[in-house]
């Protein structure tokens, strides 16, 4: 199909598909999986190159050549893409995000939580409670089970950070779980890290969903490969325009006439952007892309369709502290990329075993609390430990904000085609405020008579509500890099008022055949780490999609 001379094939003019999925993360890869195994031709169009080894990634460390393995497959490299972002972070977006095959789960650290039944029952609407998710939290868990014990051994690793807080939280009180054998239990509790990984790898959607999906015939994959727009003839989405990326495939690529489906999952700022391009969205964001190189080709104005998309932006609030301990050992995993332990990298090499086979950097232990706020509100906060700091022996702890948190805000796109955070989602509401300074207050008065325990940020002389105040409420200061909401699903149609962008099977409203699954479409913010949970969301709306009758208008 390529042209001669051409750095991009052309797409086939007769060659059509039931469904068109683009972005491959945690949405777009088991919905690929799920639809073509109901029988239909699935076309997933991913932008960015590929990642893990299996699916003929590249990027690797010297220590890693003549394997098959990538930085993306080895746990204790997870960390490089904030060393060495270039050709794996998205360039139009001002935050992190992966634009890799595998999104988001090719990148990330590879935490993975069963969630609380308050993240379905507090955020989303009817149809997508946790009684409605429970069949598809056991589909996801029974492929994805997570480990707590990545090191293929069984051992963890320089555990020693872990067994200082892990026990000083003990010893005041907090009771020990496996969290996903609790997932229930979000108030004063700790726990191990759970991960997604398997075999010592990434393991995640790219190793199940991805796998079976390409054993089928009627699957097809394109990475490289950049979508511009949906294109549609009023409300009915006939095909999808890709642009040359100097790889990969361009031209119009056609949905199967009267009855095939676009599927959106390329993030939280990447759908809302496909949106804005294809004529979805707040009027000015409109006019921005009608005044950008976009503009000789967007649908007429008259086809525009006003929805709110981009607003109902969230993320965790992030607030960092950091704790020294003498017990603290410090591993350099950024270390192991250029001047790796020779031991660590023959015992991961032989037999997946070892500090490589963790998450970078020693992440653990994790705790959970709820605060209920003097508006009723029960706020989750998820803290996240990791050995790094200021010192040999430090810690740094996370602190998350997240199920019950009320703060939006915005994101918009540029004439450039750039999205970007106008309004940062972090801390615009007095009890989120309350709530994080509340969490942090019961930290140092669970930890004050550890012994030898050094409190480094916040200083002992600096209250918890001074300190939190000291901190810019920015994406930079605050980000956890856990983007949603900026399709929200919902019944309240926001072409008349409402908040939604997606009706509750994930349609999107004025349109018959264009849909949005992934981060984008959660509501409200959820306790931990949102992989898991946007993979439940992915299988249950794959569910509702093959359901649907064929759609209507043509
Ligand atoms: C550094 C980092 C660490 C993280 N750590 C964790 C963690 O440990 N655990 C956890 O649960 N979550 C973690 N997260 C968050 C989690 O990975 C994301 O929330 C999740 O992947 C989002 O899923 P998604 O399907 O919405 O989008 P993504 O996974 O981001 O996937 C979107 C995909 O769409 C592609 N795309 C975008 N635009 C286009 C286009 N126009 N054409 C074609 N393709 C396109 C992108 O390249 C990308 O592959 C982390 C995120 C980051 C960035």
């Amino acid at each position: 199909q390529t042209a001669p001379g051409a750095t991009c094939a052309n797409v086939s003019s007769t060659q059509t598909y039931d469904y068109i999925i683009i972005g491959s993360g945690a949405g777009g890869i088991p919905m690929a999986d799920r639809l073509s195994e109901a029988g239909h031709s699935v076309l997933l169009v991913e932008k960015g190159p590929p990642s893990t080894g299996r699916w003929g990634g590249l990027m690797k460390p010297k220590w890693l050549a003549g394997t098959s393995l990538t930085r993306f497959d080895v746990p204790g490299l997870c960390n490089q893409i904030w060393a060495d972002p270039v050709g794996v972070s998205c360039t139009d977006v001002d935050q992190m995000a992966g634009c890799v095959l595998g999104g988001g789960t090719a990148v990330n650290a590879g935490l993975w939580w069963k969630p609380h039944y308050a993240d379905w029952d507090t955020n989303f609407p009817a149809g997508w409670q946790s009684k409605d998710l429970a069949a598809a939290t056991d589909r996801v868990f029974s492929r994805i089970p997570g480990t707590t014990t990545p090191s293929m051994d069984g051992k963890r690793y320089l555990s020693q950070g872990f067994d200082m807080l892990g026990g000083s939280l003990g010893a005041a009180g907090w009771k020990y779980i496996i969290p996903n054998d609790h997932p229930n239990e979000k108030n004063r509790t700790y726990g191990p890290s759970t991960f997604m990984y398997s075999g010592g790898e990434r393991g995640g959607p790219l190793a199940t969903y991805l796998v079976s999906a390409s054993q089928r015939k009627t699957f097809t994959l394109w990475t490289n490969t950049v979508a511009k727009r949906v294109v549609r003839q009023g409300g009915h989405a006939t095909g999808v325009e890709l642009e040359c990326n100097g790889a990969g495939y361009a031209g119009v690529v056609s949905v199967t006439p009267g009855t095939g489906r676009v599927i959106l999952a390329a993030g939280a700022f990447g759908s809302a952007k496909l949106l804005f391009r294809s004529g979805i969205g707040p009027t000015d964001q409109l006019n921005n892309v009608k005044n950008s190189t976009d503009g000789p080709t967007m649908i007429g104005s008259d086809s525009w369709i006003n929805l709110p998309v981009g607003y109902n932006l969230n993320d965790h609030v992030g607030t960092d502290i950091e704790i020294s301990h003498p017990d603290v050992v410090f591993y350099d995993y950024y270390g192991a990329w250029t001047k790796p332990i020779t031991n660590d990298t023959e015992t991961y090499l032989a037999n997946r075993t070892g500090p490589l086979a963790q998450a970078a950097p020693n992440i653990g232990p994790m705790f959970w609390e709820i605060i209920t706020g003097a508006d009723g509100i029960q706020r989750h906060l998820h803290w996240q430990s990791r050995v790094e700091g200021l010192t040999p022996t430090s810690m740094t702890v996370t602190q998350y904000l997240g199920t019950g948190s009320v703060s939006r805000g915005r994101m918009i796109i540029t004439k450039q085609l750039n999205t970007v955070v106008s309004v940062p989602p972090y801390l615009r509401n007095e009890h989120d405020k309350a709530a994080v300074i509340q969490g942090l207050v019961n930290l140092q008065e669970s930890l004050k008579t550890v012994a030898n325990l050094t409190w480094i940020t916040p200083k002992a002389n600096v209250t918890a509500a001074q300190f939190v105040a000291s901190i810019p409420a920015t994406p930079s200061r605050r980000c956890s890099n856990h983007w949603i909401g900026t399709a929200k699903i919902g019944t309240d149609d926001g072409r008349t008022g409402g908040s939604a962008v997606v009706d509750l099977n994930t349609k999107v409203y004025g349109t018959d055949n264009i849909f949005v699954v992934d981060a984008s479409i959660f509501p409200g913010m959820i306790t931990g780490n949102p992989s898991a949970a946007i993979v439940i969301v992915s299988e249950h709306a794959a569910e509702k999609i093959l359901a649907l009758p064929p759609p209507t208008a043509a």
